[in-house]
């Protein structure tokens, strides 16, 4: 099903689920529908499903059912041009960045050019506008004096911003951020998370972000989208996120009869 090009949603999952072949049902039937230019952020314990929902998106997780609807691609998750298309309007952002440490800055950049050519456009070598670009893209991030440095003298800030911009190069209009700050130190996580967050609102980008950091997700999310055991219990404004949603989340605590575990949520908003 697609919808007019206009359309007031980018991307709708109906009863998507995950299943991974040691049976383990990781996302339970999901149904959510994300608006473009929406900054989502994924919240919940380690193990709720988060990965596994933000990267069934893009096909990198195979659904074992349900859908993925997009407003202008039919059956995205496919494969063949379809997804291809899906891909390469979409960048992703990995906690461990996933750079070529021997390689430049530009180089790793120039990477993220892959995902929108044929295997053999790939072959030839970068061109002036390419380059360009790659150029354009590190000046957003603030990295354009280090381009010509091995990836792997970078600091790990500097290292996702490397990411951020290797993603821009794509010019995505969805942008997928699996943990992008989990591995930095929490001043540089929060420049980290400002400027990927400032640059979709820039760019008019759809942005799905997982994050640990509660403080992050209500500072920046237009949206969080709460899992607990692969299944959605929270979805909402940040300022509608109390404390007991938190508790529920980060227990697993779905059930009222359940004995209630107490945490130390301002400790944990603080982490
Ligand atoms: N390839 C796999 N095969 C089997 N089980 C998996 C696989 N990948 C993830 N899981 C399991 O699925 C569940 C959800 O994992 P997922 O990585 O999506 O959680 P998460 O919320 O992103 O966790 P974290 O915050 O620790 O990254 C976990 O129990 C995990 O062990």
């Amino acid at each position: 099903m697609t919808a007019s090009p206009s359309s007031s949603w980018l991307l709708q999952t109906r009863s998507l689920a995950v299943v991974y072949s040691n049976g383990y049902q990781a996302l339970q039937p999901t149904s959510l529908t994300i608006r473009p230019g929406e900054f989502l952020v994924l919240l919940g314990a380690s193990g709720a499903g988060k990965s596994t929902l933000l990267r069934s998106l893009n096909g990198l997780v195979r659904p074992t059912a349900g859908e993925l609807l997009l407003h202008d691609i039919d059956h995205p998750l496919s494969g063949g041009r379809a997804l291809r298309e899906h891909r390469r309007r979409t960048g992703m952002v990995f906690q461990q960045h996933h750079l070529i440490g021997r390689q430049t800055v530009l180089a790793n950049v120039l990477m993220g050019l892959l995902a929108t050519r044929s295997s053999l456009r790939s072959l030839a070598p970068w061109s002036k506008d390419d380059k360009e670009k790659a150029l354009s893209a590190l000046d957003r991030v603030g990295l354009i004096d280090k381009a010509l440095t091995r990836a792997d003298a970078l600091s790990g800030g500097q290292q996702q911003r490397v990411g951020i911009a290797r993603a821009l190069i794509q010019q995505p209009r969805l942008m997928l951020a699996d943990e992008p700050v989990a591995s930095l130190d929490p001043h540089t996580a929060e420049s980290v998370l400002q400027l990927l967050h400032d640059i979709c609102k820039t760019d008019h980008l759809t942005a799905v972000v997982s994050l640990h950091q509660i403080d992050f997700a209500k500072r920046f999310a237009d949206r969080i989208v709460g899992l607990s055991q692969g299944r959605v219990v929270f979805d909402g404004k940040p300022a509608a996120l109390t404390d007991a949603d938190i508790q529920r989340l980060y227990t697993g605590n779905v059930s009222h009869d359940a004995p209630e575990t107490h945490l130390d949520i301002p400790a944990l908003c603080a982490a």
